[in-house]
């Protein structure tokens, strides 16, 4: 899906990471990982568009696709007036209108997110209402309702306890069996041995692709 060629990310033309080599091949999973500071956030950034390559490219094999984003928890705004409906909805703006957003087949979309994330009875709940973890479940909600081929998610584990990992988790297996493309952040290297089958480690001499299911650093 995507190819990596001498990809150097950073910030205004200074390098974070080292010259990236590989490719994300369409419908895989894998984690970015590595001390602070290595850069992982931002390959992500670099990745979905949202900074230039310092040097280097990368190439996406086929269209760009439609990505699913969940920022870091700290970058996001929580005091907007929105109701976790509002937001969950948002998922579907990309491909149907504000006003379409309320048919009734994107309704039951919307509910069914709710639902698997937990969140259903606080659907109408302002976002500034929200627990760390319920906040976290109410972006995932909106990342299954836009259904992107491509779901890039920074760090979906900061600051929520371990039930909701859990159910994190798992909707992002679910994500991949649905043959969605998987990138994530990550720092819990006993989640990233146990569920993810390849890796992408930045902070080693050179970068390495592999798997950490038997090492686990
Ligand atoms: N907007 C920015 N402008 C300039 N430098 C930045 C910016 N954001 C981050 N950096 C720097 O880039 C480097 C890599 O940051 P990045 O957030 O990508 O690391 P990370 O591996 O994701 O770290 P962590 O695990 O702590 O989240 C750091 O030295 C950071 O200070």
């Amino acid at each position: 899906m995507i190819e990596l060629q001498n990809l150097v990310a950073g910030y205004d033309r200074q390098p974070v990471t080292q010259a990236l080599n590989g490719i994300i091949e369409r419908g895989s999973m894998t984690a970015i990982i590595g001390a602070n500071g290595c850069g992982k956030s931002t390959l992500l950034k670099t990745l979905a568009g949202f900074i230039p390559p310092v040097s280097g490219k990368f190439r996406w094999r086929e269209k760009r696709p439609t990505i699913g984003w969940l920022a870091q928890r700290h970058s996001l705004e929580a005091q907007f007036p929105l109701t976790v409906h509002d937001v969950v909805s948002m998922g579907c703006w990309p491909k149907i209108s504000l006003l379409a957003a309320y048919r009734r087949e994107t309704r039951l979309r919307i509910a069914e997110a709710l639902e698997r994330v937990g969140l259903e009875s606080l659907a109408n709940s302002t976002i500034d209402e929200l627990s760390g973890g319920q906040f976290q479940r109410m972006l995932f909600a909106r990342v299954l309702v836009q259904n992107a081929p491509l779901v890039m998610l920074d760090e979906p584990f900061t600051g929520v306890d371990e039930t909701t990992c859990n159910v994190l988790m798992e909707l992002m297996l679910d994500m991949y069996l649905n043959g969605q493309t998987v990138l994530a952040v990550l720092h819990d290297s006993e989640r990233v041995s146990r569920h993810f089958p390849q890796t992408l480690r930045l902070d080693t001499a050179t970068p390495h692709w592999g798997t950490e299911r038997v090492r686990v650093a």
